[in-house]
């Protein structure tokens, strides 16, 4: 497999509705497509999960402009590929830029599998037809109107309700909450919004039967995660501070998670996701694939990667209709009932709508060689 040709799409998408976590809020969401050709002409697409601002890691939109476009498609393009792993051990001698990298690396994975008339879920060796999904509810103005939407979210049948706290925004929301609705799985996601000097009121939290707390001490911790974990009978799972397989390994050492939220921009790819899904299955840590208010062919990856065995919790892979009017792929991502049925088409599995999408594209770049 060459890789002759690459694309990138700057897109402007705005979403239904703000969403608030404890850093902050954003409606408009800016963020790169990537397509990958090859020398027979299949083409693969991959998304980049960089926000426009550093607040949920140092990776901005435009930092991962920069790598993208001045090292890693240098890097790929005119070279042959046997397997998708071989883009992440080209990538290595580069720190860090994990999204920049997951997105490049996602759209040579979609092109390999379309190229081997796979589906991208049995190109990478997953095999459950549907997967279970839960919803990611930023912080809302009042109690009342987080109720709202969960009875909204309840009824649309989705598996569990994750919600964001911060400080101020905590056990009061989650008592309002669990008052109402005393069985519903639920989780609480802090963006490490608290230090261990919180402990009396992270306690506290352990009342409502939550299935997690994710990541609620800083965002490059494991150690102080560890101590918090002694005190609590909440399972912690690790967001922010889960960056690759070793540090999987070291925070799994330490006991600073029970869970692993993976995402995979996060880590770097699919190879890594896979590799941190396989070392938890090995160890007895369930795992979930995590969100990042993707379009539709970041949503697709999510759903190809869930399907792997280990991915017992629900995702936050929700339908494309909860976050866009209009969605890129086609058709759209459907959750029915809290469950999203694994496409059968090759590769991702879900046509990128190329109309749409120019809509929302404000800039290309292309790269090609001769
Ligand atoms: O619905 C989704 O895609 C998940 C959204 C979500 O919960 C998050 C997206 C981006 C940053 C965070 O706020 C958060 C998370 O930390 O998981
Ligand atoms: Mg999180």
């Amino acid at each position: 497999m060459l890789i002759k040709e690459m694309n990138i799409r700057k897109m402007n998408m705005t979403m239904k509705s703000p969403f608030s976590t404890s850093f902050g809020t954003f409606q408009v969401k800016e963020f790169l497509l990537l397509e990958a050709t090859d020398e027979l002409g299949n083409t693969g697409w991959g998304e980049s999960t960089a926000f426009q601002s550093p607040w949920y890691s140092e990776e901005t939109l435009e930092t991962n402009l920069h790598i993208i476009r001045d090292f890693l498609i240098p890097l790929v393009l005119d070279k042959g590929f046997n397997h998708p792993d071989e883009v992440s051990e080209l990538f290595a001698p580069l720190r860090k830029n994990n999204m920049a990298k997951a997105a490049v690396e996602g759209a040579i994975w979609d092109l390999y599998a379309k190229r081997n008339k796979l589906t991208l879920a049995e190109a990478l060796g997953g095999t459950a037809e549907k997967i279970e999904v839960g919803i990611s509810i930023g912080i809302q103005k009042s109690a009342a109107e987080l109720i709202n939407l969960v009875h909204g979210y309840v009824a649309e049948g989705y598996k569990r309700m994750k919600v964001k706290i911060k400080p101020g925004h905590d056990v009061e929301v989650l008592r309002a909450l669990r008052e109402v609705f005393p069985d519903v799985p639920l989780m609480a996601d802090a963006n490490s919004a608290y230090t261990l000097n919180d402990i009396k009121l992270l306690k506290q939290l352990d009342e409502f039967n939550l299935t997690m707390i994710e990541q609620p001490l800083a965002s490059d911790d494991i150690i102080d995660h560890a101590k918090l974990q002694k005190e609590l009978k909440t399972p912690i799972c690790l967001d922010e501070s889960i960056l690759s397989l070793e540090d999987t390994r070291k925070a799994f050492e330490l006991g600073s998670t029970k869970i692993i939220n993976i995402k995979i921009g996060r880590v770097g790819g699919l190879t890594e996701s896979k590799k941190i899904h396989d070392f938890c299955m090995a160890n007895g840590i369930p795992v979930w694939c995590g969100g990042m208010l993707e379009s539709g062919i970041g949503r697709a990856h999510n759903v190809a990667l869930t399907t792997l065995p280990n991915f017992i919790l629900p995702g936050d892979t929700a339908s494309s209709s909860r976050y866009w009017e209009e969605d890129v792929i086609s058709p759209e991502v459907v959750a029915e009932d809290g469950y999203i049925t694994v496409p059968k088409a090759y590769g991702i599995g879900y046509e990128p709508n190329i109309e749409a999408m120019d809509r929302y594209t404000v800039e290309q770049f292309h790269f090609k060689s001769e």
